[in-house]
């Protein structure tokens, strides 16, 4: 396995910003994250070593928007032009920002935020969660249907919580820990892919009205126009129902007691 310096020379020689390039590498690899064409938003940017490899992965037909407190020299490297802001992503203004330049169409939001380390590790840890949250809204308000999500965030008592978060609102979800990272490093990434878009998420409860059957013979109710297959229930029902699965398309749920 490299070690450390082996991502920073190798950074040096293919004319990387920073040796973190090889971590989004490997995640791109491992989930497929950025496809030629798309629009992505990457989140504490600086110095723009992830720029770059999005700015590769997207090409000629995407773009790239990078957004850090810190200023980003101009990328030159990957074919998709490269836009950067110079914002705090805990402000609304940023977020604005963003939604501005971004022009309605994101399809992937990565997040490599990382506070100051105070060495305090509870503490590290919180505001840490407090920056991946931002970047899961931003993810949420931004994505369409199908988007992908990627964020750095400390190991600790919140990342449990986290997780769940990600997990409602993406189709597939995992949590990894890329060669590239340092192995004294408490740092995971939380990966959501296939972002939700539909308006029930699993362990929702709902009443629902069975209007037809399913090949399968399960009940279909409408909500908002997202197809729920219903497991048991029959034409004409009035059911309570937990929702325990969702697609992008359609969802599953079970009849429970109110
Ligand atoms: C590990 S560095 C990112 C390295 C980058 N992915 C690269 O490959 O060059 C973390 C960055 O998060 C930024 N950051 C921390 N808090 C932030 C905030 N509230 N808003 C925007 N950026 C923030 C820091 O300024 C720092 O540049």
């Amino acid at each position: 396995m490299a070690g450390k310096d082996d991502y920073y020379n190798r950074a040096k020689q293919q004319g990387y910003r920073a040796r973190s390039a090889y971590k989004l590498k490997q995640l791109d690899r491992e989930f497929d994250l950025i496809a030629h064409g798309d629009t992505v938003v990457d989140l504490g940017a600086a110095p723009g070593g992830w720029l770059q490899v999005a700015a590769e992965a997207a090409g000629a037909h995407g773009r790239v928007i990078g957004v850090d407190l810190q200023r980003i020299d101009d990328v030159e490297k990957g074919d998709a032009p490269v836009e950067t802001i110079r914002g705090d992503m805990t402000e609304d203004e940023t977020k604005d920002a963003i939604r501005e330049a971004a022009d309605d169409r994101v399809d992937v939001v990565i997040s490599d935020m990382a506070p100051n380390m105070t060495g305090e590790y509870n503490l590290d840890h919180a505001r840490s969660v407090h920056l991946a949250r931002q970047a899961l809204e931003t993810a949420e308000e931004l994505l369409g249907e199908g988007g992908s999500f990627a964020v750095k965030v400390f190991q600790g008592q919140d990342l449990a919580d986290f997780k769940a978060d990600v997990e409602r609102e993406f189709a597939f979800s995992r949590t990894t820990s890329p060669k590239a990272s340092r192995q004294a490093s408490s740092e995971v990434y939380v990966v959501g892919k296939n972002k939700l878009t539909g308006p029930v998420r699993v362990g929702d409860e709902l009443d629902v009205e069975i209007t037809g059957v399913g090949e399968e013979g399960d009940g279909i109710a409408k909500v908002d126009g997202f197809t729920l297959f219903v497991a048991g229930a029959a034409e004409g029902d009035e059911v309570h129902v937990e929702v325990t699965d969702v697609k992008p398309r359609f969802g599953f749920a079970e009849p429970i007691e109110e």
